[in-house]
């Protein structure tokens, strides 16, 4: 297959079983630079088999991801070493985490959380890494007098904010999210999900997010998934998926019957 000089990330055939089952199954899509993919499905579907192969967290039985690096180069992720794969998370790539605390240090203040960041990709400058660090903290809506606070004393949606802004602080070109708003009150993940979005447009992040709520999806992405039993049911522009659904299952998920 040739892959178009564009694309950021291209999947090809992913599979990965549980001994007998099926976490997911012949998983293919491209992601383009910039470009948000939700994907949704029901408990179960195989959205976080699939991100935690994406990210490498887990590795699959079978299938290839393809990602194009800083300098043009493409790299399948699985061929990488365990410290190059360790560099890529830290600097090109961001994960977001549905529980904040899987994500933070939770014993360290709120600007080592941002800092650490920078630090790991060479940043040795104490004075710039403070200002970096306040500076996100601001772009994430966390007062500058926090800065000095660890994230236990936060609230569930700032820690989440904090959360961000580690991530994004090095400048990423690409985020996976797990349920980014799942578990927060209504009121903050409207909030939480209007700030994600503009951060993301200004940005010019490329994200991959896993959503069972099709709100979330809406509003986050330009392009969607949609999985059952492990395997892409329907993919298309999220306006069309959402406004005309094809696959029968997708119709009764849009028409909230199946809303978990
Ligand atoms: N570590 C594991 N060992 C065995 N089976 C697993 C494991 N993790 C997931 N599975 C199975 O793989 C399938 C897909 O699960 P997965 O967690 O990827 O779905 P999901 O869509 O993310 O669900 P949820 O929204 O509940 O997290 C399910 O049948 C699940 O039981």
């Amino acid at each position: 297959m040739t892959i178009h000089d564009d694309v950021l990330l291209s999947v090809e055939g992913l599979t990965k079983l549980y001994g007998n089952r099926k976490g997911c199954e012949d998983i293919s899509f491209e992601l383009y630079p910039g470009e948000v993919l939700a994907v949704v499905g029901e408990s179960g579907s195989g959205k976080s088999t699939l991100l935690n192969c994406l990210s490498t967290a887990i590795l699959p039985n079978s299938g290839s991801v393809t990602y194009r690096m800083r300098d043009g180069s493409r790299r399948n992720i699985y061929a990488m070493s365990e410290a190059e794969r360790r560099l890529l998370m830290r600097t090109d790539w961001g994960f977001v985490h549905q529980n904040p605390a899987d994500g933070l240090r939770m014993s360290v203040s709120a600007g080592a959380n941002v800092g650490e960041r920078l630090m790991a990709v060479g940043d040795r400058h104490y004075g710039n890494i403070r200002s970096s660090a306040i500076d996100w903290l601001g772009r994430v809506e966390i007062a500058a007098d926090r800065v000095d606070d660890q994230p236990r004393a936060f609230s569930g949606g700032m820690r989440q904010r904090l959360q961000i802004a580690r991530n994004l602080v090095t400048a990423p070109r690409l985020i996976f999210m797990d349920e980014p708003t799942g578990g927060l009150d209504v009121s903050v993940q409207a909030r939480l999900l209007d700030l994600l979005r503009g951060l993301v447009t200004d940005l010019g992040l490329a994200a991959v997010v896993v959503t069972h709520d099709l709100a979330v999806a809406r509003l986050l992405s330009q392009r969607m998934i949609v999985m059952k039993n492990g395997r892409i049911i329907e993919h298309g522009l999220t306006d069309r998926v959402l406004d005309d659904p094809r696959a029968p299952y997708t119709q009764l998920l849009v028409s909230s019957i199946l809303q978990v």
